[in-house]
């Protein structure tokens, strides 16, 4: 029997533009069934625009929305199988947590009996099923997300959208929140896409990660996938932190920086080709200064917990950072080491889309 592997959701070259401004450029997306996928990006670059576009709130400017195969950009958003978490819940004040969760059912008329089974299921998901009566003042913040969730959940999508759901929470809660979302997810089987600016709840939660900036996607894949292998200077700062470093492509596997060679495992880049390489904070083990492959100078250092965090600069002025478990003595001399596969090598500039472009060029050619 043939799989069936058409996107539950696909954007195509979808663009939105308010006046003169292009909030979002050429957007292309895919997102299979049954997965958790994320937006990630900074304030303003288009996240919310992508999940109106898909719930049926805002009408994109060109380009095409599908769902499962059909293209919905003028079905109203209560005929889309899809529902939004919003991130200030959106609750109705003056209706009990049931009746909250009830809503969208009674506006489709469904059977009274059916509305209290499905409603208390809702609610038990999210563990809330004691607290059907109460009003929605009587309760905390962290239990009104949830009542948004059971709100959304209840009408049984098959793709959830979240807008950044768990930003209004404190940071305990929030992470215990993350947890119980990726296990909601999980057991439920639908597909969530999540939006976040924060790039280690995306780290943690998600199966693919899409990170955006100024309308557009710039990089999509796993998280093991984005972290280890940033496209471009921005995806490389946006996730985890990073030494970015300037430096030449010589051949195949060897690269320049701070006037050294290395052996990289990188390759099919221009001999001599301008590039900026990164290595990961974690990635740099310290040594004595005269067994360094690389030695820079301790600027200054914080205690972050569990490792040192130790800001150091090399004789071409670049900045390192460096987390280590042992605490470094500012002002000297220390070595860095680190391994051929810990080097990073990105192309300037680089985005998915000019990949493409130059990938069909090739192809045309
Ligand atoms: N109705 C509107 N009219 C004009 N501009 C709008 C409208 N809605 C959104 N924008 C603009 O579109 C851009 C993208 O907004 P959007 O809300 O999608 O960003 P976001 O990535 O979700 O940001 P945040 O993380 O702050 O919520 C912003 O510059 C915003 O000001």
């Amino acid at each position: 029997m043939a799989v069936n592997t058409q996107p539950i959701i696909r954007l195509t070259n979808v663009t939105k533009s308010y006046g003169e401004h292009q909030v979002l450029k050429n957007i292309n997306l895919d997102l299979e069934a049954g997965k958790f996928y994320t937006l990630l990006g900074p304030s303003g670059c288009g996240k919310t625009t992508i999940l109106r576009t898909i719930a049926g709130f805002t009408d994109a400017t060109s380009g095409q929305v599908y769902f499962d195969g059909q293209v919905i950009n003028t079905l109203p958003a209560n005929q889309r199988q899809v529902n939004t978490v919003f991130q200030d819940y959106a609750l109705f004040p003056h209706m009990n947590v049931a009746e909250n969760v009830a809503f969208g059912l009674k506006l489709h008329k469904v059977p009274k009996d059916e509305i209290e089974t499905r409603v208390q299921k809702a609610l038990a998901m999210v563990q809330l099923a004691d607290l059907g009566e109460r009003e929605i003042s009587e309760i905390s913040g962290g239990q009104q997300q949830r009542v948004a969730i059971a709100r959304a959940l209840v009408m049984q999508p098959k793709v959830l959208l979240l807008d950044e759901p768990l930003s209004a929470l404190d940071a305990k809660l929030r992470k215990d929140m993350q947890y119980e979302l990726r296990d909601l997810q999980q057991r439920l089987g639908i597909t969530f896409l999540f939006v976040t600016h924060d790039q280690e709840e995306a780290l943690a939660m998600s199966d693919e990660i899409f990170v955006m900036n100024a309308g557009e996607i710039l990089q999509g894949g796993s998280p093991v996938d984005i972290y280890d292998e940033p496209i471009n200077h921005f995806v490389a700062n946006f996730i985890g932190e990073s030494n970015i470093i300037p430096g030449k492509m010589l051949k195949d596997f060897e690269v320049e920086f701070v006037g050294k060679q290395f052996e990289c495992a990188d390759a099919g880049m221009q001999p001599n080709e301008a590039v900026e390489v990164v290595l990961r904070p974690e990635d740099l083990d310290i040594v004595a200064a005269n067994q360094g492959k690389l030695v820079v100078t301790v600027d200054s250092q914080l205690f972050r917990g569990n490792y040192f965090e130790i800001v150091a600069y090399d004789t071409d002025h670049n900045e390192w950072l460096v987390h280590s478990t042992n605490p470094a003595a500012e002002g000297e001399p220390i070595g860095l080491t680190f391994d051929p596969q810990d080097i990073h090598v990105m192309r300037l500039n680089e985005s998915e889309a000019a990949f493409d472009a130059r990938l069909e060029q090739y192809e045309d050619d």
